[in-house]
Formats: structure tokens, sequence, C-alpha cells
């Protein structure tokens, strides 16, 4: 028994270091996050709703992305004080809070309540009674931080991967802490992230797969978890999901290291499932270039940044077509539990993100190239200015 430990704040090694209550209640709040995403997730896949919805630029936003949004929202504020609290986050309230929008409204607003009241088995003190609607719209605007070069703010995709989430795939809540422009602590929740890494191929037929091989009791160690790092702690852990019902949950955190392969004949990358995201004819022109055999691992989310932090994967690549600027929150958390599990995050000019100019990362030179080793890296940062003239992006 001695590898268990009770869920407690003692996990967080040494607490009187800094940041570490903001980690502590960072990590609260994505399991929390996690299981409200389960709970939607299957009922999205078990009848076909009006809880997904077409945003402006046509990508998908759903009841789980608003509501998480508002219960994380909700949580740092409570722990830190809303006057300590600046964050930065995907979705706003506008389709919210139109009034032919007042039964998706109900929706979220039931969702976060759920969910906050599940809040004492995280070791979070909920509220004393229901939000109501307006004080969820408020959660949710609060998100409203444009970032930048000074201070400290959150930055919180609420679902990344949406498309993955309503397709019963793989999906992602990212979490991070930036302090004068560096990140300092991320979070990163995979609820679907599977036992056997082979699994996280079977795009679309995913759930029914996995609810076919596993027993509806198993317990959640056997899929999802939560992966968080601290900058400079040169440690990334890797928790199992909380489950809410459940107080027997008695699980320890594990550190998650990235792979020790160097050679690209045996490395595995992995990149967005959509076309429209990254090219997938650029990496896998370089892939071919730099001796990648293997076939490209096509995840939806920053599970693919999970995928390198533990190992499964040795490189993550994403060149999206010119003219589309990244934000900060697909990258933020994924990045620094990378850095901090043993690999390499940058540009493909070989440049660190830059996560202090806002909600973009300015600057961003053609793509991202994350490796599990300094050598690997190299190779694909050459391999693409070999390739990049005579590409089309
Ligand atoms: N056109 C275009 N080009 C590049 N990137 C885009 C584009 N449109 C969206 N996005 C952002 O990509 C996020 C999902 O990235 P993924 O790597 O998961 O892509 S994929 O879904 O696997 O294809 C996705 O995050 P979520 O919106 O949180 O799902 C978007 O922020
Ligand atoms: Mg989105
Ligand atoms: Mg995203
Ligand atoms: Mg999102």
């Amino acid at each position: 028994m001695e590898d268990f430990a009770q869920f407690n704040p003692t996990i967080f090694e040494s607490t009187k270091d800094n940041y570490s209550n903001e980690l502590d209640v960072a990590v609260k709040a994505v399991q929390m996050a996690c299981s409200l995403c389960q709970r939607v997730q299957k009922s999205l896949l078990s009848k076909s709703t009006s809880l997904v919805q077409s945003k402006d630029d046509n990508s998908l936003v759903t009841i789980a992305d608003w509501s998480v949004q508002a219960t994380v929202s909700w949580v740092l504020t409570e722990s830190f004080g809303s006057n300590n609290v600046s964050i930065v986050a995907e979705e706003d309230v506008e389709t919210l809070s139109k009034p032919e929008a007042s039964g998706l409204l109900e929706s979220v607003v039931q969702t976060v309540n759920e969910c906050l009241s599940e809040a004492p088995q995280f070791g979070i003190k909920g509220p004393i009674i229901p939000l109501k609607k307006a004080e969820v719209l408020e959660a949710i605007r609060q998100c409203n931080f444009n970032g930048g070069p000074s201070g400290r703010f959150w930055v919180l995709d609420p679902v990344d991967g949406t498309l993955g989430f309503v397709r019963g795939d793989q999906y992602a809540v990212a979490l991070a802490l930036v302090e004068d422009g560096e990140v300092v602590l991320g979070v990163l929740g995979c609820p679907n992230y599977p036992l056997r890494k082979e699994w996280l191929s079977y795009h679309h037929r995913y759930y029914r797969i996995i609810s076919k091989l596993t027993p509806p009791t198993s317990i959640s160690w056997d899929k999802g978890f939560v992966l968080y790092a601290k900058k400079g702690s040169g440690k990334a852990w890797m928790q199992p999901l909380i489950p809410s019902n459940n107080l027997v949950w008695l699980k320890s955190p594990r550190p998650v290291y990235v792979s020790s392969i160097e050679d690209p004949g045996q490395a595995t990358f992995c990149e967005p499932v959509e076309r429209a995201n990254s090219s997938h004819s650029f990496t896998a022109g370089l892939a071919h270039s730099v001796g990648v055999r293997k076939e490209p691992l096509r995840v939806y989310s920053m599970v693919k940044y999970a995928a390198v932090a533990r190992g499964d994967a040795e490189i993550f690549m994403k060149f999206a077509r010119s003219g589309y600027k990244e934000k900060i929150w697909d990258h933020a958390a994924g990045t620094v539990i990378i850095q901090e599990a043993g690999g390499v995050v940058t540009d493909a000019g070989g440049n660190p993100l830059d996560f202090s100019n806002g909600i973009y990362l300015e600057g961003l030179d053609r793509g991202i190239i994350a490796c599990a080793g300094v050598q690997l890296h190299e190779k694909i940062v050459r391999a693409v200015d070999a390739s990049w003239d005579s590409s089309c992006l």
C-alpha cells in the first residue's frame, strides 16, 4: 500500500514552495472539470440534442465549454479573491446571453451547479446555495482578460478539442498560470486518455471500443488523468481522475517522463486530426525526410502534448495555414508539462513560445514543434528549414 496516499495537498511535495496553493486549487478545479465533461459527453452521445452550437468561425461550442469555464472561474475566484484573479479563456457569453438561448443557459446553470455540488469531494468548498443564471454568466464573463507581459493571469481552455469531445473521442481541459509572461504552472486534464496508448488512434470509434472493452465498473485509473507541472521543478506528474461518487479514491500521483528515443526511425509523431488545423502533407514530407517510419498519431486536442510528456509519442507538430494565429490557451499548459517532463517545445525557428503578448502566440515562426529530446528537436527544426520553401504553406 505504500505507493497509495490519501488525496490531500501533501501530494504537492514541498507545500511551502511558490505556487503550491495555486497548483493545488488548479488541479482540483481541473479534476472537477473532467468529471463535468465526462457527464456531458455521455449525455451528448446518448441523445442528439441542441447542446452543441456553431460559433462565428464555424467551430463548435457545447454546454461543457461554457460550464467548465464558469466552474473553473468560480473556483479560482472563490479561492484567491476576485481582485487577485485574471483569466484569459476561450469562451464568451454572447450566445448564451441571447433571449433565444435561455434553454441553453438553463442547461449550463444546471451543469455548473451539479458540478459545484460535488466540490467538497474534490477538496473544494462549494457555494452555500446554487448559483443563479446571472452568477454563472458573470463567472464566464470574468474570463475576459487579454493577457500581456506583466503580472499574473490564468489561461483556460475549458474544452480543448471540442470536435473530439462531441465525437466521443479525445479532448482536454487545460489550465495554466502565467507570471510576467512565463508559464509557471500547467494542468492538463485528459479524461479519455486510454490505458493502452494504441487506443489513442481509434478516432470516432473510440467511445464504442472503450465501452465494450472496459467493464462499466472499472476504476478511473484505467482511463483518464490530470497531468501537472510547475516550471523549474524538473518534474511532471500524473494524477488519476478522482471519481466524484467514490469515496475510496486512494491513488497517488506518479511522475511522467518523456521518451528516451532519439532515433527518428523509432519515433512516433502526433498531429491534429483535422487537415484544416495543420498541414498533414507538410508534416508527412518532413517526417519522411528525417527518417520517421511510423504512421502519424492523429489525436484531437492537447492530449498530443500529454502523449509526448508521458513518453507515448516523441514528436508533436502543428503547422496551421498561413494567417491563422495560434491562441495561448491551446498551448500554455501542455508546453510547461512537456518541458518539465524533459522535452523541448518551440516554434519552427527553435524559439520559445511567447505567452507574453496577449491572447495569441505573436511572432510564432511557422508552426509548433515539441519533442522528447534535444537531438530529435534539432533534426526536425533543420528539416523544416530544408523543406519550407518548397511547401505552399
Ligand atoms: N483553422 C485552424 N487552424 C489551426 N488551429 C485551429 C483552427 N481552428 C481552430 N483551431 C484550434 O485548434 C484547436 C484544436 O487543435 P487540435 O490540435 O486538437 O486539432 S484537431 O481537432 O485535432 O484537428 C482548437 O481548440 P478548441 O476550439 O479548444 O477545440 C482551436 O483553438
Ligand atoms: Mg473552440
Ligand atoms: Mg483549444
Ligand atoms: Mg476550447
